[in-house]
C-alpha cells in the first residue's frame, strides 16, 4: 500500500482518510505556540532527564525520518518531573526537517517554523509496554527541541555521521553509547500541552514538552542527509502552560520572557 508520507498524494492533508482522528480529534498536534498566550503554572516542576548512554541500540531510516532507538526494558533512561507524574522511559529520538532552512519544524512559535525539530519519545511506565502506553491519554511524553541554523553543533555530529549508513528506508545500523541529554539546550524551560503524535497513527496520547531555547546546527551539518518533502499541519489551540524554572512568579497570566 502507498503508506502515509509527505508527498502530494500521501501528505498530511490526506492522513484523515485512514486516520479520521486527524479531522475531529480534540488534541491534535502539532500546534502554533504563542508565548504571550501561554499561562504560567507554578505547580509545574523542572524537567528531570536521566539517560544511560549505553541504552542506545541502533539508528533506523523509517522512511519518513530517522530514529535512534533505546533499550527500554528497565528504568535506566527516564524522564520525570515537568508536567508529568510518574516515570516515563526513553524509547527513541528522531528529527523532522524540511527541504530548505525556512521550514521543517512541526511546532511553530508565533507562526515561525524552525528548520528542524528533535523529538525525544518517552512512555509511561504505569503501562506494560510502549504500544499499550501509546493508546492512553497519559501514555507518552515527547520532549521537543527546536534547531536553528547557526554555529556548528559538535554534539550532533555522531548522529549525522551515522546517516550515511542508513540512506534507504528500512536500513538500520548499530548506534551505541550516546547520551541524548547532550543534544539539549542550556535552559530546560518549556511550554507544555496535551496533544498527539504528529504523524500517523496520530494517537492522542502525548504530553508535549517543547523547550523554549533552540539548539544550533550549521548549514554544512544540515546538508548531511537526504531531504524529504516538507511536512505541514493544521492545529487546534489547547491551553499551553509554561514554567520558567528560573523565575518563580505567582500564578495567573504573566508575559513570557522576550526570546533571546
Ligand atoms: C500502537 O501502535 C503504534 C503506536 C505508536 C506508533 C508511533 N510511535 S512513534 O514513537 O514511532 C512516533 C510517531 C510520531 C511521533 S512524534 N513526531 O509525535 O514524536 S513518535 C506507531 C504504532
Ligand atoms: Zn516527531
Amino acid at each position: 500500500s502507498h503508506g502515509w508520507g509527505y508527498g502530494p498524494t500521501n501528505g498530511p492533508d490526506t492522513w484523515a482518510e485512514e486516520f479520521p482522528v486527524a479531522n475531529d480529534g480534540p488534541r491534535q498536534s502539532p500546534i502554533n505556540i504563542i508565548p504571550k498566550e501561554a499561562k504560567y503554572d507554578s505547580s509545574l516542576k523542572p524537567l528531570k532527564l536521566r539517560y544511560d548512554p549505553s541504552n542506545a541500540k541502533g539508528i533506523l531510516n523509517n522512511g519518513h525520518s530517522f530514529q535512534v532507538d533505546y533499550v527500554d526494558d528497565t528504568d535506566s533512561s527516564t524522564l520525570t518531573g515537568g508536567p508529568i507524574s510518574g516515570k516515563y522511559r526513553l524509547k527513541q529520538f528522531h528529527f523532522h526537517w524540511g527541504s530548505s532552512d525556512d521550514r521543517g519544524s512541526e511546532h511553530t512559535v508565533n507562526g515561525i517554523k524552525y528548520p528542524c525539530e528533535l523529538h525525544l519519545v518517552h512512555w509511561n511506565t504505569k503501562y506494560p509496554s510502549f504500544g499499550e502506553a501509546a493508546n492512553q491519554p497519559d501514555g507518552l511524553a515527547v520532549v521537543g527541541v527546536f534547531l536553528k541554523i547557526g554555529a556548528a553543533n559538535p554534539r550532533l555530529q555522531k548522529v549525522l555521521d551515522a546517516l550515511d549508513g542508513i540512506k534507504t528506508k528500512g536500513k538500520q545500523t548499530t548506534f551505541s553509547n550516546f547520551d541524548p541529554k547532550t543534544l539539549l539546550p542550556g535552559s530546560l524551560d518549556y511550554w507544555t500541552y496535551e496533544g498527539s503524535l504528529t504523524t500517523p497513527p496520530l494517537l492522542e496520547s502525548v504530553t508535549w514538552i517543547v523547550l523554549k531555547e533552540p539548539v544550533s546546527v550549521s548549514a554544512t551539518q544540515s546538508h548531511h542527509h537526504p531531504k524529504p518533502l516538507p511536512g505541514w499541519s493544521a492545529s487546534l489551540s489547547p491551553t499551553i502552560l509554561f514554567s520558567d524554572s528560573a523565575t518563580a512568579i505567582g500564578g495567573g497570566e504573566v508575559d513570557d520572557k522576550p526570546k533571546k
